[in-house]
């Protein structure tokens, strides 16, 4: 994956298949220019290498659970890792695919934080036609994550009481 410099581009290579890709319309997430929703997968951390320009990269907010690391110049997310060894996705990087030129990334299977795209600007009025197209597009939309995401969470929130 390549950051949106037109030289010394930031990039990443990601030597596994995402799991979980997604449209996310939270704010923290990075998005295209004009784009109301964020791509967004998780893949295990340990097939995440900077590869090459990684002193461009900073971490966007140290205090969030997900540590975007973003190129200073273009400011495109490269990934986000979670550090907290107690998240219920530790050991899990996101990550954007379509910064990657090669194809065969696992489509976006639903659309996450869609009432969020809201704080970022959007009209409230609006939202209907947004849901009617992630219909179309085969994207059932949640305000949270994915029932089989948030499953995962509850699941690690119960195993730790
Ligand atoms: N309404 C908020 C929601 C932000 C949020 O909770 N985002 C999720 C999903 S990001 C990818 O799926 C999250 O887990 N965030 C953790 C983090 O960002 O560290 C908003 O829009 O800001
Ligand atoms: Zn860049
Ligand atoms: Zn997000």
């Amino acid at each position: 994956m390549q950051c949106q410099c037109s030289h010394h581009q930031v990039e990443v290579a990601v030597s596994a298949q995402v799991a979980h890709n997604h449209a996310c319309g939270c704010s923290k997430c990075w998005k295209p220019e004009g784009a109301l929703f964020a791509q967004i997968a998780v893949v295990d951390k340990n097939k995440v290498n900077v590869t090459a320009n990684g002193d461009k990269l900073q971490i966007v907010d140290e205090s969030a659970a997900i540590q975007r690391h973003a190129c200073k110049e273009c400011g495109t997310h490269m990934y986000g890792r979670i550090e907290n060894t107690g998240h219920p996705f530790y050991g899990l990087d996101f990550v954007h695919t379509e910064l990657s030129k090669q194809q065969g990334w696992s489509a976006p299977e639903f659309a996450a934080f869609v009432s969020s795209i809201i704080e970022s600007g959007t009209a409230p009025e609006a939202m209907e036609d947004v849901r009617a197209t992630l219909t179309d597009l085969g994207l059932t939309s949640y305000d949270c994550l994915s029932p089989v995401l948030m499953d995962i969470i509850s699941t690690h929130v119960a195993n730790n009481k």
